[in-house]
């Protein structure tokens, strides 16, 4: 996701074919390298196979107006559910890989002061910490002060020497990113509100656009891990520019990093829309444009 052709914050993945038995493949990537697991990847995919056609008929399978997609992505085959109105996807779900909290109310020390957090598993390794609005607010005007101490945070994570890798998927380890959390007062039974705003900093300081898929599935998932929330209602996230995800609890009776932790399966409901195709072109010639470049912040 280099320039020129994308840019620093950009998110992409690659479709593959299948070949575990799922309708397609994905691996996805931003510019500090390949991730593995994009909530709002996969959503993004799923609407794109369906409205460009490019899955049969046939697989109008639930009801007539929703579709089953198996997505392979390195974290195994993962199941989504996509609403099909004929013309448009209106909106897709899929269960997330099992949440697990790898550590809990983890304190460190920032620049900002104190911060704790947990550690948690939602397809990659990433460390929620709640901050008040009054102090830190997550809004686009932040995101410089954001990203700057997620790097912090990111590193200071890192150099503790902490052990931060996955049984199950031996392939991951090291801590992807930082959940900054502004809490939202609302009557938990409000589906519709968010309970939260959030901006996950990843990879090499990265701010997601999206509500993370993975991330919300991470926070909601450790969330009823620690008993502070129940599996009957869902709870909205919010994005830095105001997009929103829904999950819910769907399964609390797993296990994982080979059945030593608690874990909690989520469910993820987001909206993706198609901009456009573009063509790229490499040529040999280009010594700067042929590999792409990043500037690092
Ligand atoms: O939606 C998600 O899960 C992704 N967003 C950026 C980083 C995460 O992988």
């Amino acid at each position: 996701m280099r320039e020129p052709r994308g840019h620093y914050d950009m998110f992409g993945g690659f479709l593959l074919d299948p070949t575990e038995g799922g309708d397609a493949a994905a691996l996805f990537m931003n510019p500090s390298g390949y991730t593995d697991q994009c909530g709002h990847g996969m959503i993004a995919i799923v609407t794109l196979l369906i409205q460009l056609g490019k899955l049969p008929q046939e697989r109008y399978r639930l009801k007539p107006d929703l579709m089953q997609v198996r997505l392979e992505t390195t974290v195994g085959i993962l199941e989504t559910e996509a609403c099909w109105n004929g013309e448009k996807v209106e909106f897709v779900k899929f269960k997330n890989t099992p949440v697990w909290i790898l550590y809990k109310d983890l304190t460190i020390k920032s620049s900002f002061g104190q911060i704790t957090g947990d550690i948690v598993f939602n397809g990659a390794f990433n460390f929620f910490a709640e901050f008040d609005s009054g102090q830190l607010q997550v809004k686009p005007e932040n995101s410089a002060r954001i990203m700057e101490l997620g790097g912090e945070i990111k590193q200071t994570i890192q150099s503790m020497g902490l052990e931060i890798s996955n049984k199950d998927f031996p392939q991951i380890t090291g801590l992807h990113g930082v959940d900054f959390i502004n809490l939202r007062k609302k009557d938990a039974s409000d589906d519709s509100k968010p309970n939260q705003k959030s901006v996950l900093v990843f990879g090499c300081k990265q701010i997601d656009r999206s509500p993370c898929g993975s991330g919300t599935a991470g926070r909601v998932g450790s969330l009823f891990l620690k008993g502070k929330i129940s599996s009957e209602h869902y709870f909205v996230n919010e994005s830095i520019i105001g997009s929103k995800f829904k999950a819910r609890i769907v399964n609390t009776t797993v296990k994982a990093n080979r059945d030593s932790k608690p874990a909690c399966i989520v469910e993820i409901q987001g909206q993706a829309h198609l901009l456009g195709r573009t063509e790229w072109w490499l040529d040999p010639d280009d010594v700067i444009g042929y590999n792409g470049f990043i500037i690092h912040r």
